[in-house]
């Protein structure tokens, strides 16, 4: 699994973390300016610590003393941010598809199909993000993280942009994919219901310090 142990800064933030994670899902909450992004960042390539590891089942994803540095694309991660990040002039079929062009056929190990079914997606398949609505476009988000075989996904406020309804039609889906799927994912949010209802162990970050959480629901 995932081990992680690195020092980053950036100004006045300071970040520290030693966590080897467990499978499954890992809440990760914090208040605002405490590191989550920072922290996911770091994990799929996008920042790169000024010291420390990461390994992935025991492969070096970065490891500063010996001058490691896995690329993002190479780390097979998905992402799923809270705006999904779309392109507003493709359709979702072509969104969705768009994730396989740069995937090598032998690492292709989800079925476009399945991911489709799985999050309801056909009949949405030929509109495009100006019409779908926000759930259904961070259903395509998800979506389209799978259909790149990831081996981690990680979550950053998924759902931080929906109203309550959508909320509540959008966390079925993501139930489904934890309990389907069987990915480790690390999943950031604000929101105590959303803690609780899809995570297996829960992390809280203060000041870019991790430690477990009392309660998944405090
Ligand atoms: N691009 C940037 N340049 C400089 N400092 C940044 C940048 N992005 C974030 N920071 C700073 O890094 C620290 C950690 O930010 P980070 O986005 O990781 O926190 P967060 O816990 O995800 O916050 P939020 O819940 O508001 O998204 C903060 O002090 C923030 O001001």
């Amino acid at each position: 699994m995932l081990d992680v142990d690195l020092h980053f800064s950036r100004g006045d933030f300071q970040l520290q973390v030693q966590h080897r994670f467990d499978p499954g899902v890992t809440g990760i909450c914090g208040p605002s300016g405490s590191g989550k992004s920072s922290l996911l960042a770091l994990i799929a390539g996008l920042l790169v610590p000024q010291q420390g590891r990461i390994t992935f089942d025991g492969r070096c994803w970065v490891d500063t003393a010996r001058g490691c540095f896995l690329p993002p694309h190479q780390r097979r991660i998905g992402l799923v941010f809270q705006d999904g990040q779309l392109f507003p002039h493709l359709s979702v079929h072509a969104n969705l598809h768009y994730a396989l062009r740069w995937l090598p056929a032998a690492q292709r190990r989800v079925a476009p199909d399945a991911v489709i079914d799985l999050l309801e997606l056909r009949p949405l398949l030929q509109r495009r993000p100006d019409q779908l609505s926000g759930g259904e476009r961070q259903r395509v988000a998800l979506g389209r993280a799978l259909l790149m075989s990831p081996q981690l996904l990680l979550l950053d406020e998924p759902l931080s942009a929906l109203d309550a309804r959508l909320k509540a039609q959008i966390l079925p889906f993501l139930q489904r994919v934890r309990d389907q799927m069987h990915l480790p994912m690390l999943y950031v949010s604000h929101a105590p219901q959303e803690i609780a209802a899809l995570t297996t162990q829960v992390l809280a970050i203060a000041d870019g310090r991790l430690a477990p959480a009392i309660a998944a629901d405090a």
